[in-house]
C-alpha cells in the first residue's frame, strides 16, 4: 500500500511538473467539497471495478461514475454483487437469483422483487462475512442507508481480488480508510460529470497506460490517475494535449525506471541484510555453544531464559523476514526499511545479550570463587570438628578408664551392712544393735564373765533400718556403669533367713516403685545408660537366672521349671558360662520383671511346706552386656551377677537330719568357699580356691582381678537372733579385714605424693583438652563453681572413708572407752587435711557422667590413697579385667 501511495504521489508530482512546464495553471483546491469528492471517487472506483469485472448485468450497465442513488439502485438486486463475488471467489453464492421481474422497474426505484432483493443480498453478505471482508447492512442499499459501507465492501472485495490475482503471496491486508490517490496531498481534483474528453488521448487509453505501468497498483488508483489527468487537461486546448501527455508519459516512464532500479537495489540489500541477520544469529548461537564448551558455567537461569527467549524471538523475526521477503514484491520500499530497522534492532539485541552473558559469566565466576572459599572453610571447620570429636572420644575413653580405676581404688571388694527394721508388732522387742553410724555398727553382746559388752564392726557403709531401697542402690550405682565399660561385677546379699536379702535384691512381695530392689534398679540403670551412649556404643543386654541348690545348677527361666541340672563350662571364648541355661535378651525393665516373675515361680515350685527353697538355695540373676563401639568397632563384654544367697544361719547338726542336714551342709560349704575365695583374692593369694563350690565356680570370672565385688551383709535386729548376727558379722569381717590391710596407708608416704602429682597432671591434661581455662587445676573460678555446684565436695571427709575395714573392739560399756575405740580406728586411716580439688573430668562429662561423678562423690581425691595401694600390688592382667 505504501508503494502504491508513493507511486501515486510521484505520478501526481509528475503531473504538476508537466503542467508547470506547460505553464498550465495549478488546480484549485476545493477544501469544502473534499469530503464529498473523496466518497464520490471511492464510489466511482467501486463502480468502475464492478463494471470491468461483471460487465452488463441484466441488460443494465452500472454507470461509470454513478451518483449515490444510482450506485445503490444498481446493486440493490444483489445480482451484480453476487456475480462479482463469484468471479472473485467462484462458487461463493451457488445460486444467483435472476428473476423474470428484472425488467420490471418500479417508478420509485424500489427492489424488483422482495425475494431477489433479500436472497441475493443476504447470500452475498454471508459469503463476504465468511471471507472476513467488511460487509454492510441490507438497509444500506435502501434510501437513507449508508452507501459508504457498500462502497467499502466492494473496494475490499476488489482489493482481495487483486491480491488473489497477484498469486495470494503474503498476507492480504485491506485498509477501509485508504484513500484514493490524490487525496494524500492537500489538493483535489473535481470534474464535472457532463464534461467529456474529446481527444485521442482518451480516458480509456490513459487508464490502460497506468494499469500497464504497474500491475500491482490498484486499478482504482489508476482510475484516479485518469481522473487527475482529465482534471488537469480539462482546461487545455486540444492541440496542447498531445504534447503534455507525451511529456507526462516520458516523465512517468523515467520515474518508473528509476523506481524499478531502486526497487531492485533495495531487494538486493534486503536479501543481504537477511543473510547477515541469519549469520549473526547463528554466530550468537555458536558463541553460546563455545561458552558452554569452555566449561564456563553460565548457569544463571535468568541469563539462560533471556538467551532462550531471544533465540525464539530471533527465530520468529527470521520467519517474519522471510514473510517480508515474500511480500517484498508488493511493498519493497517499506519492507526494506522495516528489514533494515529489524536487522539493526537484532544486532543491538545480540550485543546487549552478549554484554548480559559477559556480566553473568563474571558474576558466576565471582560466585564460584566465593563458593570455593566457603567450601574450603567448611572443610577446615569439618576437619577441626572431626579432630575435636576424636579428641572428645579419647577424653571419654580416658574418662571411662579413670572412672573404673577409681572404682578399683575404692576397693574391689566392698562390704556394706544393712539392718532390717523390726517387723510390724515387734515394737517392744529388744534390739541387738546398740549403735550405728555411717560406717560402724555396734552390737550389744555380753562378755565371758556375763557382763554387758559391745562389739563394733566397720564396713564401707552401714545402712540403718530406715534407709530406702533407692539410697541403698545409689551407693552401688557406679558399679553398674562399670559393667557397661566391660567390667564384671558381683553383688551378693548375705545374711540369715529373714534378714532382708530378698528385700534388698528384689524388693518386698508387693512390688511398688519405691520398693524395687537392686536387681530392677541395676537393670533399669543399664538400659538408661546404654540408651544415653547409643550414639557411640551399641549394647546388647541379655539375662540368665540360675539357682544353686544342693550344689546343683538349675535354670530358673526354663520351661520345665528348672528341673534339669546344668553344667558350668569354661570356654576360651565366653569364659565361665552355663551354655544350656536360657539367655534372654532384654531391653526394658518390664522384660526383666517378667523374667524374674518366671524365675520366682520356678523357684517356689521346688519349695515344700517345710522347706522354703528361697532360703535354702542361692539364686543368681546374671546380666550379660555386650557393647560394640560404633567408631572403632571394638567389642566390650561385661557381666553382672546379682546373687541372693541362701540363709547363712548355722544349723545345729544334732537337730537336723536327712534333706535338711544335706541342705545345711551344702549351704555352709558354699558360703565358706565364697569366704575363702574372697579372702584369697583380697590377700592376693597365689591360689584362689574357686573350684570348692558351684557358687564360686560359677562366679569365677566376676570375682577377682579387676572385677568388683559388693557384699550386702544383712542383719536382723532382734536380740534373740544375736548368735546369727554375730556369726554373720564375723563372716563379713573375714572378707573385709583383708581389704582393711590395703587401706593402711601413710598419708605422708612418697608414693602417695607421687600419686597426687600424677592425678594433678591428669587433671591438667584433661582440662587442656577441653580448652576450658576454668577447668585448669587451681583456677579460682573452677574451684568456686565446683564447690558451689557440688556440695558433696565440701563435705570432705577423712581418708577413713576409704577403708573397707572392720574393727572388732571388745570393750567395757563406757563413753570413754567408746571414744577411745573410735580414736583407735582413726589411727588405721589417717584423716586428710587435703583440700578438695574437684574433678576436672566433670566438665567434659555428659549428664550421665555428672550424675555418676556426683554419685561417686569426691572420688578423685579418694583415688589418691587407694590408687597407691592397688597399683603397687595389682598384677598386670588378671581374670575379671574387661575383655576388649
Ligand atoms: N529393709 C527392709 N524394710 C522393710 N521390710 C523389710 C526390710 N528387709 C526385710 N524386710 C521384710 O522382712 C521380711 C523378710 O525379708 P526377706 O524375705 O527379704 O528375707 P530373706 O533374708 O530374703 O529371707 P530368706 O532367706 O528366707 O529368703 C520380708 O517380709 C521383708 O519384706
Amino acid at each position: 500500500m505504501a508503494t502504491e501511495t508513493n507511486l501515486q504521489v510521484s505520478v501526481k508530482s509528475i503531473f504538476e511538473d508537466v503542467l508547470q512546464q506547460q505553464g498550465a495553471r495549478s488546480c484549485n483546491i476545493y477544501l469544502d467539497s473534499r469530503k464529498s469528492d473523496e466518497s464520490s471517487l471511492r464510489r466511482y472506483e467501486a463502480a468502475g471495478w464492478l463494471r470491468r469485472t461483471v460487465g452488463v448485468v441484466g441488460g443494465k450497465d452500472l454507470p461509470a461514475e454513478p451518483s449515490e442513488e444510482e450506485f445503490m439502485h444498481g446493486l440493490r438486486s444483489g445480482i451484480i454483487l453476487c456475480n462479482v463475488l463469484n468471479k472473485v471467489q467462484p462458487g461463493s453464492v451457488p445460486k444467483v437469483v435472476e428473476g423474470a421481474c428484472d425488467s420490471v422497474i418500479l417508478s420509485d426505484g424500489a427492489a424488483f422483487s422482495a425475494y431477489q432483493y433479500f436472497e441475493n443480498v443476504r447470500n452475498f453478505r454471508v459469503a463476504i462475512q465468511e471471507m472476513g471482508l467488511p460487509t454492510f447492512e441490507t438497509s444500506d442499499l435502501e434510501q437513507g442507508g449508508k452507501s459508504s459501507r457498500v462502497v467499502n465492501c466492494v473496494l475490499a472485495l476488489k482489493s482481495y481480488s487483486e491480491w488473489k490475482q497477484s498469486g495470494g503471496i503474503g498476507t492480504w491486508k485491506y485498509s477501509a480508510n485508504s484513500k484514493p490517490a490524490g487525496f494524500g496531498i492537500a489538493k483535489s481534483f473535481s470534474r464535472k460529470r457532463s464534461e467529456s474528453m474529446n481527444s485521442s488521448f482518451s480516458e480509456k487509453s490513459l487508464d490502460s497506460f497506468c494499469s500497464d505501468q504497474s500491475d500491482s497498483i490498484e486499478a482504482g488508483s489508476v482510475s484516479s490517475f485518469g481522473i487527475l489527468v482529465r482534471a488537469a487537461l480539462s482546461d487545455k486546448k486540444q492541440e496542447e494535449i498531445p504534447m503534455i501527455v507525451e511529456s507526462m508519459i516520458n516523465k512517468l516512464s523515467e520515474e518508473l525506471e528509476s523506481r524499478l532500479a531502486t526497487h531492485k537495489e533495495l531487494i538486493k540489500i534486503t536479501a543481504k541484510a537477511m543473510e547477515e541477520s541469519a549469520t549473526g544469529h547463528s554466530l550468537s548461537q555458536t558463541a553460546s555453544c563455545d561458552d558452554k564448551a569452555e566449561g564456563v558455567e553460565v548457569k544463571a537461569s535468568s541469563a539462560e531464559e533471556m538467551v532462550g527467549d531471544e533465540s525464539s524471538s530471533i527465530e520468529s523475526e527470521r520467519k517474519e523476514l522471510y514473510d517480508y521477503k515474500s511480500d517484498a514484491n508488493e511493498e519493497p520500499m517499506q519492507h526494506v526499511l522495516k528489514l533494515h530497522a529489524l536487522v539493526e534492532q537484532k544486532r543491538r539485541d545480540i550485543q546487549e545479550l552478549k554484554h548480559c552473558l559477559c556480566s553473568t559469566k563474571t558474576c558466576m565466576q565471582v560466585l564460584q570463587m566465593t563458593y570455593q572459599e566457603d567450601v574450603f572453610n567448611l572443610g577446615k571447620h569439618l576437619c577441626s570438628l572431626a579432630n575435636a570429636a576424636s579428641g572428645y572420644q579419647r577424653v571419654l575413653e580416658e574418662n571411662r578408664k579413670l572412672y573404673n580405676q577409681v572404682q578399683d581404688l575404692k576397693g574391689n571388694i566392698r562390704v556394706y551392712c544393712r539392718v532390717r527394721p523390726f517387723k510390724p508388732g515387734q515394737s517392744n522387742t529388744l534390739s541387738s544393735v546398740d549403735h550405728m553410724d555411717e560406717r560402724t555398727i555396734t552390737i550389744l553382746t555380753h562378755s565371758k564373765n556375763g557382763k554387758e559388752a559391745r562389739k563394733a564392726f566397720t564396713f564401707n557403709k552401714v545402712f540403718g533400718p530406715s534407709v530406702t531401697q533407692a539410697e541403698v542402690f545409689s551407693d552401688m550405682q557406679p558399679l553398674v556403669r562399670s559393667v557397661l565399660d566391660g567390667y564384671n561385677v558381683c553383688i551378693f546379699a548375705y545374711g540369715q533367713t529373714g534378714s532382708g536379702k530378698t528385700h534388698t535384691m528384689t524388693g518386698p512381695k508387693e512390688l511398688t516403685e519405691e520398693g524395687l530392689g537392686v536387681n530392677y534398679r541395676a537393670l533399669s540403670d543399664l538400659f538408661h545408660i546404654s540408651n544415653q551412649r547409643k550414639e557411640t556404643i551399641s549394647y546388647d543386654i541379655s539375662v540368665q537366672m540360675l539357682e544353686i541348690y544342693n550344689e546343683q545348677v538349675r535354670d530358673l527361666l526354663s520351661a520345665d521349671g528348672g528341673n534339669k541340672r546344668l553344667e558350668i563350662r569354661n570356654s576360651s571364648h565366653n569364659g565361665i558360662n552355663v551354655p544350656d541355661a536360657n539367655l534372654v535378651p532384654v531391653s526394658l525393665t518390664s522384660d526383666v520383671i517378667n523374667l524374674m516373675n518366671i524365675g520366682h515361680k520356678n523357684r517356689s515350685v521346688c519349695s515344700t511346706a517345710l522347706n522354703d527353697r528361697s532360703s535354702r538355695s542361692h539364686s543368681c540373676l546374671t546380666v550379660h552386656v555386650q557393647g560394640r563401639d560404633l567408631t572403632s568397632g571394638n567389642i566390650l563384654r561385661g557381666s553382672m551377677h546379682l546373687v541372693d544367697l541362701a540363709g547363712s544361719e548355722r544349723v545345729d547338726k544334732s537337730e537336723v537330719v536327712g534333706n535338711r542336714l544335706k541342705e545345711a551342709q551344702h549351704i555352709n560349704k558354699s558360703l565358706s568357699a565364697l569366704g575363702d575365695v574372697i579372702s584369697s583374692l583380697a590377700s592376693r593369694s597365689s591360689h584362689v580356691p574357686y573350684r570348692n563350690s558351684k557358687l564360686t565356680q560359677l562366679l569365677q570370672d566376676s570375682l577377682g582381678g579387676q572385677a568388683k565385688t559388693l557384699m550386702f551383709v544383712h542383719i536382723a535386729p532382734e536380740y534373740e537372733a544375736l548368735g546369727e548376727t554375730i556369726s554373720t558379722l564375723k563372716f563379713a569381717e573375714r572378707v573385709a579385714t583383708v581389704e582393711l590391710g590395703a587401706a593402711k596407708v601413710n598419708k605422708d608416704s612418697g608414693e602417695v605424693k607421687e600419686l597426687k602429682e600424677q592425678i594433678a597432671s591428669l587433671k591438667a591434661a584433661l582440662a587442656r583438652k577441653e580448652g576450658d581455662p576454668e577447668n585448669l587445676p587451681g583456677s579460682p573460678e573452677r574451684n568456686r563453681s565446683k564447690l558451689g555446684s557440688s556440695p558433696s565436695l565440701l563435705k570432705w571427709k577423712s581418708l577413713s572413708d576409704l577403708s573397707c575395714s572392720t574393727v572388732n573392739t571388745e570393750y567395757e560399756s563406757s563413753s570413754t572407752s567408746r571414744r577411745d575405740s573410735l580414736e583407735s580406728r582413726e589411727t588405721l586411716v589417717t584423716p586428710s587435711h587435703w583440700q578438695p580439688l574437684g574433678s576436672p573430668l566433670s566438665s567434659s562429662f555428659t549428664n550421665e557422667d555428672d550424675r555418676d561423678s556426683e554419685a561417686s562423690g569426691d572420688w578423685v581425691d579418694k583415688v589418691m590413697v587407694n590408687k597407691h595401694d592397688n597399683m603397687s600390688t595389682r598384677p598386670g592382667k588378671e581374670k575379671g579385667q574387661p575383655r576388649l
